[in-house]
């Protein structure tokens, strides 16, 4: 598909403006699919982190038959509920799902099962690999979170790769994120927000840098943020959706 010409946000993040949700997912697809391409070319292998939520799953539902060798794909969670693997809620299982059958070869690291959201934590930072990793997806919520990095939260001093949270504000409480400095590390993130009840998260997420919207705090050289007209309504009236 053809991209809309970039606009740069304050932060110096790259802001690709479409107009509906269908073609942010089409986007969103063509961004992953070309990054994993760009790592298997390079290195022959391809790491990628994926976020749950319902915005992403039509982006994975093309990007599952588009990428050609599954086998050399490790899918990362960016972050993951403490549910059993088998549970609706769980990411790794709206994940798997959502690529489908073109994608059954694909090596993804889900979280362990047992133990405390700690212990959890602890395991998957060591289950990433050493690698860092090539591209991420990350959705962003009402409230302005991304992964399960709340706004305010505690989560966003974390200084290793995955951090615990045990009072998640959204359902279920118990989550495991990869940190700030995991996500600020990869080589390239795509924040996908769509729908007018992201307007106000995504104007704060990109005016006012801080704590108060977590996504702020991405690092802007390497974030491309997707957004369609209805999520990007209330950052166009405050100026704040770049040129
Ligand atoms: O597991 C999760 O809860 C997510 O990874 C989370 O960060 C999600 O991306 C946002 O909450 C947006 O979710 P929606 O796309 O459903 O609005």
């Amino acid at each position: 598909m053809t991209t809309p010409a970039p606009r740069t946000t304050p932060s110096g993040a790259r802001l690709l403006a479409v107009p509906d949700a269908e073609t942010a997912a089409s986007l969103t697809a063509t961004l992953l699919h070309d990054a994993i391409a760009a790592s298997l070319a390079e290195r022959g292998v391809a790491r990628v982190a994926l976020s749950g939520g319902r915005t992403p799953l039509a982006a994975y539902a093309q990007l599952g038959p588009a990428v050609r060798d599954w086998s050399a794909v490790t899918v990362l969670l960016a972050d993951e509920r403490c549910v059993p693997q088998d549970h609706p809620d769980s990411n790794a299982r709206e994940i798997r799902a959502a690529l489908g059958p073109a994608a059954r070869d694909l090596r993804l690291v889900p979280l362990v099962e047992n133990g405390s959201p700690g212990d959890r934590a602890r395991a998957y930072a060591h289950d990433l690999g050493p690698e860092p990793i090539d591209v991420v997806l990350l959705g962003l919520g009402e409230d302005g979170h991304t992964a399960s990095l709340f706004p305010a939260h505690g989560a966003l001093e974390a200084e290793g790769r995955t951090v615990a949270v045990l009072d998640a504000p959204k359902p279920p409480p118990e989550r495991v994120s990869l940190t700030l400095p995991e996500l600020r590390a990869a080589g390239s993130v795509v924040l996908l927000v769509t729908g007018e009840g992201k307007a106000d998260a995504l104007a704060r997420t990109l005016g006012d840098p801080g704590q108060t919207a977590p996504a702020s705090l991405l690092r802007p050289e390497t974030l491309t943020v997707v957004a369609d007209a209805d999520a990007l309504r209330r950052a166009d009236e405050l100026g704040l959706a770049g040129g």
